[in-house]
């Protein structure tokens, strides 16, 4: 009698890592590329380069087309602003659901339930390969502790997500991960468990996972001392006011860590209402003119077109562009709010204010 695994429909094999990285590998000139854009993040987290973290794109990304599309208008925004924003691009391959839903482009890539992970993982690491290539560097949630030995080398920043800050395979996954990683504070708004997971992943650990060539192996990481808090809002509302970063901050003092804070313009901070992330990023820039250190990011959600639709059972049915997670803010406002916060933000300083008149 064979009493395991008989929950376990069917298992199919998948190409290893080794396979993808095969057939989509990355140029000694690209990976000079990832490597400087990782150490411009990494200098922008530890507060050593005074620049803000622009972390902006799609809530999730479903259709490469339009993800190009988006890549080429956002890198040129990225040349104009460059001086004040380092913007690197959301690319969000797999979603966390607060129950079900589909669960992002690397698990299920045809949107109807037929989880063609491989399939998945390939647009992924292609799209990746297009993207950095195009000169924009990317960020991505990590979420399947498998899935970063398909693309991590081209990746620049990570996120760990608000359901998992307090997963302890996070929090070991983010030790060994070769990018800065923001831990997001849970959708209750604690932010305890994103800061006990900051110091979690500055530890060295040892977990069980899989090397490039699908073998099962100890991985033995280093502790990564990029990490980072996200503010995300939660259900008792927004965090990222004065008084909550000014809390944040404290909290990570308190903790030993570094005040490293990113701020998240949707999810609870803009009830999910894209048109709020505006304000959002007017009050950061504020508290940063008012002398606000700790603040070393923001992010936006943000498509071709705005707002979002419902997946349905028709993918064919989909309108090009539009998210189809959380609502997004459109091309055109997410270019005139960037350009309009570079202004603020550049005029104010060039004034040799530090902070704006009233
Ligand atoms: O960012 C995306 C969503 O907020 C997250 O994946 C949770 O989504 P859900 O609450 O719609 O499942
Ligand atoms: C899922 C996300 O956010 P959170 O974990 O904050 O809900 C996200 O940024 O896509």
């Amino acid at each position: 009698m064979n009493n395991s695994d008989i929950r376990i429909q069917r298992i199919d094999s998948l190409v290893p890592p080794s396979g993808l990285v095969r057939d989509y590998p990355v140029t000694e000139q690209l990976a000079e590329e990832v490597s400087r854009s990782r150490r411009t993040v990494n200098d922008i987290i530890r507060g050593r380069d005074r620049r803000l973290l622009a972390v902006i794109g799609p809530c999730s990304i479903h259709d490469e087309k339009a993800a190009l599309e988006y890549a080429a208008l956002l890198k040129e925004l990225a040349q104009e602003v460059e001086d004040e924003f380092y913007i690197v691009m959301r690319t969000y391959f797999e979603k966390p659901r607060t129950v079900l839903g589909w669960k992002g482009l690397v698990l299920d890539p045809d949107m109807d339930g037929s989880y063609d992970i491989e399939k998945g993982l390939t647009v992924a690491r292609r799209l990746l390969l297009q993207i950095t290539s195009m000169g924009m560097p990317v960020g991505c949630e990590v979420l399947d502790p498998i899935v970063p030995q398909y693309i991590d080398e081209l990746i620049s920043w990570s996120s760990i997500g608000a359901r998992t800050s307090e997963s302890q395979t996070h929090r070991t996954l983010a030790s060994g991960l070769s990018v800065a990683v923001g831990f997001k504070n849970s959708t209750s708004g604690d932010l305890t468990n994103a800061i006990n997971a900051i110091r979690s992943a500055a530890s060295p650990a040892s977990f069980i996972g899989i090397d490039k060539h699908g073998n099962t192996v100890i991985l033995r990481t280093t502790g990564n001392d990029c990490g980072h808090l996200i503010l995300r809002g939660g259900d008792t509302g927004p965090n990222y006011y004065e008084d909550s970063v000014e809390n944040a901050a404290r909290l990570m003092t308190q903790a030993g860590l570094d005040p490293s804070i990113l701020i998240d313009c949707s999810h609870g901070n803009s009830n999910k209402k894209p048109g709020r992330q505006k304000r959002v990023l007017r009050s950061i820039l504020e508290q940063i003119l008012w002398g606000e250190t700790s603040i070393r990011g923001f992010m936006l959600e943000s498509n071709l077109r705005p707002g979002c639709q419902s997946l349905g059972d028709d993918p064919m049915a989909l309108e090009y562009g539009i998210s189809i997670t959380d609502p997004c803010m459109g091309w055109d406002e997410t270019r005139t709010v960037v350009t309009e916060a570079y202004r603020m933000l550049k005029d104010a300083r060039s004034d040799g204010r530090s902070a704006p008149i009233f």
